[in-house]
């Protein structure tokens, strides 16, 4: 089976990377935005016609939730346009397709763990974006599997765990939001769950019906940003003072949800899988990187 990947240079396409090895019986092809430019779709067709996948995983995303509110058309030509067209390709072809959205799409005041049916309310061009994609995408074929996921980070890359650890070298003291609550997600531990996905779909325990739709994925457990930090500093040794502060002491273009805790129930009963703890996670990650 070709499992082909775009977005490869990312933190959760490196992840899918360094897991092939698990998965002897299957082919991966990795692009990065090098040979498959998301914002240049011919790049993407000649790669689809040459690596002729079998499972498509979209890991390219714009990303910058900042950024995004001054680079609207692109983040929608990315986040939108190419996962449609993807989706259609996938489509044309009968193949699934696996592609990433946000914990930021709910953005309600719902205060309880968010279900994949409750209501979404996006809030700044990053989360817009990644809604309208995942409904693109859903729209233009009935199979692909959407998995919500939170607080991303990873050994490489840009993430919340890197930048503390590198401020916290720089400074004695930082501010971190603590009324912003949610659940991060080591990349590893995602990639890991989507194989197992395909998995159960390729020995036939779970069928292509049931492996598509909206699917929440994080770690598990609860904190903020503030008590993430804490950890961060603890496992890692390095010695900084974290000050708690709130969302509006730390400003910022856009408005992040107060609560995007994620019900992970649905695939976790779908696929049988069992989800590490969210300080566990990190542990592993700091090991990774060497603290
Ligand atoms: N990071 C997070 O906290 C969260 C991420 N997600 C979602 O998870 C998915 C994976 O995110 P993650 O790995 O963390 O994100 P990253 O930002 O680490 O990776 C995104 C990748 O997309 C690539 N990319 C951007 N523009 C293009 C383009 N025009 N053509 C091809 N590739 C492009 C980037 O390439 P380059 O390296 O060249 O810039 C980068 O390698 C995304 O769908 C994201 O929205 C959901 C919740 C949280
Ligand atoms: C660096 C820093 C951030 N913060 C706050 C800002 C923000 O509310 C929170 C996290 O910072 P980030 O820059 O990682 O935030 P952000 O880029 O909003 O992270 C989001 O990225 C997108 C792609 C997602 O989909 C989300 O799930 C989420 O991971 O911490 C502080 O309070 N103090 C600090 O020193």
């Amino acid at each position: 089976m070709n499992i082909c990947i775009t977005g490869a240079g990312g933190q959760l396409g490196q992840s899918f990377k360094s897991l092939t090895g698990a998965y002897p019986q299957w082919q991966f092809h990795f692009a990065d935005r090098s040979i498959a430019d998301l914002s240049d779709l011919s790049t993407v067709d000649q790669w689809l016609e040459a690596s002729q996948p079998d499972v498509l995983i979209n890991c390219a995303a714009y990303t910058n939730v900042n950024q995004a509110e001054e680079d609207e058309a692109l983040a929608r030509q990315i986040n939108v346009d190419a996962v449609e067209h993807l989706a259609r390709y996938c489509s044309r072809k009968a193949i699934p397709l696996f592609h990433y959205s946000s914990d930021y799409v709910y953005h309600t005041e719902r205060g309880i763990p968010f279900r994949e049916t409750d209501a979404t309310a996006p809030k700044g061009v990053y989360a817009v974006t990644k809604l309208e994609g995942e409904r693109a995408a859903l729209a233009a074929h009935a199979g692909t599997t959407v998995i919500r996921t939170s607080w991303v980070y990873a050994s490489m890359g840009h993430n919340f765990v890197r930048t503390m650890l590198r401020l916290g070298s720089e400074r004695d003291e930082l501010k971190v939001v603590s009324d912003q609550i949610g659940t991060p997600t080591y990349a590893p531990d995602l990639a890991a769950a989507s194989l197992q996905m395909l998995q159960a779909w390729r020995q036939g325990t779970v069928s292509g019906e049931d492996m598509a739709g909206i699917f929440n994925f994080s770690n598990e457990g609860v904190c903020s940003w503030y008590d993430f930090a804490l950890a961060i500093f603890e496992l890692s040794g390095l010695e900084c003072t974290v000050h708690a502060v709130e969302s509006h002491e730390f400003p910022s273009p856009v408005e992040r949800p107060h609560y995007s805790v994620l019900n992970k129930t649905r695939i976790k009963k779908t696929f049988q899988l069992e989800i590490p703890y969210w300080r566990e996670a990190l542990g592993r990650c700091l090991a990774a990187i060497g603290q």
